[in-house]
């Protein structure tokens, strides 16, 4: 069956995938894989599949915001996609995680308006908990640091594990954007699609969780300060990725044994 927006046939479609904004770092994950084939780049959606460490995958970009991927994850389960872990970028809500670190995602604040049309305001959107865990396991395995509250090290990548905030607005208007008070309340870090990408994998069965690495701080002027193509960035967009990969091997074999 032909996928309408994605422009993917199910047939090709395995059950694992990496979902993450950009088509390039779409195209970048793509180059780990082994007998790689691009199914389609319609709008922003770019699709590969091939295998890593034997296990057939997809790798998918979804743009940026909760509307847009929400249609990639809605059309990637219903391809047959069981499996889904977003590699994506955030900014920190702390000093404990700066540019250049990863955090996995255990559950996101839904501060965005895709998924109050899907779900009431109090449920929750949570990772699904067999792949926050594989996900842990692989960051701390793949050279991250092995405790929270290790000192960064040049080259090294610094991995946090805790609640995101999902957000629509990237750029501040003139309303507040309501990062202070996530940021009290203990939440690591904001970014735009993990609410959605959990909320409908709950609600069509699927399961999913995520790591970002951290490009800024979330709560200074992205308009003047944004940069995310640092050395310390790319070093950690470069261990989240090799981190989803294991991750997903990994739950591959558990699912087959
Ligand atoms: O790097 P990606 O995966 O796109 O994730 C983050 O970066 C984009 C904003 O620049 C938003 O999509 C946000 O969620
Ligand atoms: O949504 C995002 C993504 C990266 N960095 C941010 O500060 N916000």
């Amino acid at each position: 069956m032909l996928m309408p927006i994605l422009q993917i046939h199910s047939e090709d479609m395995p059950a694992y995938a990496i979902v993450c904004g950009d088509p390039a770092r779409a195209e970048k994950i793509s180059r780990k894989l082994e007998q790689v084939r691009e199914l389609a780049f319609s709008r922003e959606y770019r699709t590969f599949v091939g295998q890593y460490e034997g296990v057939q995958m997809a790798v998918v970009s979804h743009g940026v915001g909760s509307p847009g991927a929400a249609v990639c994850f809605e059309e990637l389960i219903r391809a047959g996609v069981t499996t889904l872990i977003r590699v994506g970028t955030a900014g920190s809500y702390t000093a404990e995680y700066p540019a250049g670190s990863v955090i996995v995602s255990t559950a996101a604040v839904r501060t965005d308006g895709l998924t109050r049309q899907l779900v009431p305001d109090g449920f929750p959107a949570v990772a699904d908990i067999g792949v926050t865990q594989a996900l842990i396991e692989a960051a701390r395995g793949t050279g991250g640091a092995t405790v929270a509250s290790d000192a960064p090290t040049a080259g090294v990548t610094k991995v946090g594990v805790g609640i995101t905030v999902t957000l629509d607005a990237f750029f501040t208007g003139v309303e507040e954007i309501p990062h202070r008070k996530y940021k009290q309340a203990g939440a690591l870090a904001a970014e735009m699609e993990i609410a959605a990408l959990y909320i409908i994998s709950t609600l069509r069965g699927a399961r999913a969780g995520a790591i970002v690495a951290i490009d800024g701080f979330a709560d200074s002027d992205l308009a003047a300060e944004y940069d995310p193509h640092t050395d310390a960035v790319a070093n950690a967009v470069e261990h989240e990725i090799n981190t989803a990969l294991q991750a997903l091997a990994t739950l591959a074999r558990q699912d087959q044994a």
